[in-house]
């Protein structure tokens, strides 16, 4: 799986239980949101990922949508997918900038996002970059947060017999521990 200018193919990481994975999209450019769709979806299918897709106004919603269905869903990732073309004010830069930061801050908390918003000067540079057959960046978002959410299972593994253990005996309520169970 190579995407973007990149030339290393790190494949795609296997999974031993399944994957549910949030494609949140804003189609503000139709013909351009339904290639990075297609690509994105062709590499969660390849690697045999559940998706669903969540579609939002403009790339400013992503991050809060990708808050709101982790907050209230079960998805293990996210695929962040936009289109954002400068135009004559700096409400580009308003746009570029505040959602990857906000996806940057949703991935410091441990939400497994791959970042799919194009950010481009014209028209003929998205086309490039929502080809799956050229730069393939949704691809390349899809395996993004596959890849963390290998990392999150990986790490999140039980730890073996590290620290205190809890008696079976007791129920621990919010730190208040109770005595043995008569149940
Ligand atoms: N100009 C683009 C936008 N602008 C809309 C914002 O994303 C947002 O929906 C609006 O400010 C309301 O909060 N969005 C894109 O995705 N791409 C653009 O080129
Ligand atoms: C990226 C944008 O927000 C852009 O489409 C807005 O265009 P303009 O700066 O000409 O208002």
């Amino acid at each position: 799986m190579m995407a973007g200018h990149s030339d290393n193919d790190m494949g795609l990481p296997a999974f031993d239980k399944p994957v549910k994975i949030a494609i949140v999209i804003a189609p503000y450019y139709t013909a351009i949101a339904k290639a990075q769709l297609d690509a994105a979806r062709a590499v969660l299918d390849q690697a045999g990922a559940t998706h669903e897709t969540i579609e939002v106004p403009g790339s400013l919603e992503i991050p809060t949508a990708i808050g709101i269905a982790h907050r209230l869903s079960n998805f293990d990732g996210f695929v962040a997918l936009g289109c954002v073309i400068r135009g004559a004010t700096s409400h580009y830069d308003v746009v570029v900038n505040e959602s990857s930061r906000a996806l940057t801050l949703l991935g410091m908390q441990g939400v497994c996002i791959g970042n799919g918003i194009i950010t481009v000067e014209n028209r003929e540079q998205a086309e490039e970059r929502a080809d799956a057959a050229r730069l393939n960046t949704a691809g390349g978002a899809a395996a993004a947060a596959l890849y963390l959410i290998a990392l999150t299972r990986r790490f999140g593994q039980p730890k073996g017999g590290v620290g205190f253990k809890p008696r079976p005996d007791v129920i621990e309520v919010a730190g208040d521990t109770k005595g043995p169970t008569t149940a």
